[in-house]
């Protein structure tokens, strides 16, 4: 199925200057939180250094959620950068089979939001990057905005990526997000028109999320060339770090990914499946490690 993002013909939308407002309350909301971490201010960190973030995703709830907070600490011990966290949900449309497959395995066990949640807000003290959770906009929906970004937040949540809301529904989340001190994380894809991509890259807040490849998530053999360019033209409008996600699966490809100049590298499907189709969970914890270990040797 064509990916969701998948640019459509969208009423003209002024995005009022985002920052102003959003940073004054981002700046008030984190005076209150005692946690320092941001995504951005990971990115920042990372540059200064000559580094790039390496942000695995994986499926919360696969093969069961106390398997799932051991993962996140074997992600954060490996040098992970930034966790993305997906809530399993029903109607992935923008996932392939490797992760339509770990959202069924969760949904089977009965994994809910909440329970989501509740361990989210046992593990996150104990991790030292931030986390980002990743959702499709319909269980916010359901929640409705408020209650569910203030959850998310009173559970240690740092972002949120939610790659189905259309961009001219953001404001009211970003919003919210803010006042929670949440950052959300916006995507473009190879396919989103240049206007509509710079809409985008200057509503995202943390990182803008670089989708490599137009179809759903899952392992490619090849990055596509066309990323290069991509980041060139990104990189044109925004000075915000620019993350590429969607098929990578080895160092080579990583690196390759690095030498056109992305601030971060995202990599589910070849995780989620090291941790969800092994054979007992141990197994899958050992092999989720060996790939993150052998993926971050690639970072710059
Ligand atoms: O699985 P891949 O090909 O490594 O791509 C990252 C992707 O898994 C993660 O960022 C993600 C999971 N589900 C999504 C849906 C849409 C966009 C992104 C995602």
């Amino acid at each position: 199925m064509a990916f969701a993002l998948k640019a459509a013909a969208a009423r003209r939308v002024s995005l009022r200057g985002a920052a102003h407002p959003v940073a004054a309350i981002r700046a008030s909301a984190t005076a209150v939180a005692g946690d320092k971490r941001t995504i951005s201010g990971t990115f920042t960190n990372l540059k200064e250094q000559g580094k790039i973030a390496f942000i695995p995703f994986i499926v919360a709830g696969d093969p069961d959620l106390a398997t799932t907070a051991k993962a996140l600490k074997v992600l954060d011990a490996c040098g992970s950068d930034v966790i993305e966290l997906g809530v399993p949900y029903s109607d992935p449309l923008a996932d392939g089979p490797v992760i339509q497959a770990s959202a069924t395995r969760a949904l089977t066990k009965g994994t809910t939001f909440e329970d989501v949640i509740s361990m989210v807000k046992e593990v996150v003290p104990e991790l030292s990057c931030p986390l980002a959770l990743f959702t499709y906009y319909n269980p916010i929906l359901k929640r409705g905005v408020a209650n569910f970004m203030s959850v998310v937040k009173e559970a240690g949540v740092h972002g949120l990526v939610v790659p189905d809301v259309p961009l001219e529904e953001t404001d009211i989340l970003r919003s919210e997000a803010a006042k929670n001190n949440l950052e959300l994380v916006l995507l473009t894809t190879p396919t989103t028109p240049t206007e509509r991509m710079e809409r985008i890259t200057k509503a995202s807040e943390g990182f803008v999320y670089l989708v490599s490849t137009t179809g759903v998530t899952g392992t490619r053999a090849n990055v596509s060339f066309k990323v290069e360019a991509l980041l060139k033209e990104i990189k044109q409008v925004t000075d915000k770090a620019v993350a590429v996600g969607f098929g990578v699966s080895t160092p080579e490809q990583v690196k390759q990914i690095a030498g056109w100049g992305a601030d971060g590298v995202i990599v589910g499907s070849a995780m989620v499946r090291q941790l969800g189709e092994s054979g007992s969970p141990e197994e899958g914890l050992k092999k989720l490690e060996e790939l993150a270990k052998s993926l971050k040797a690639a970072f710059p």
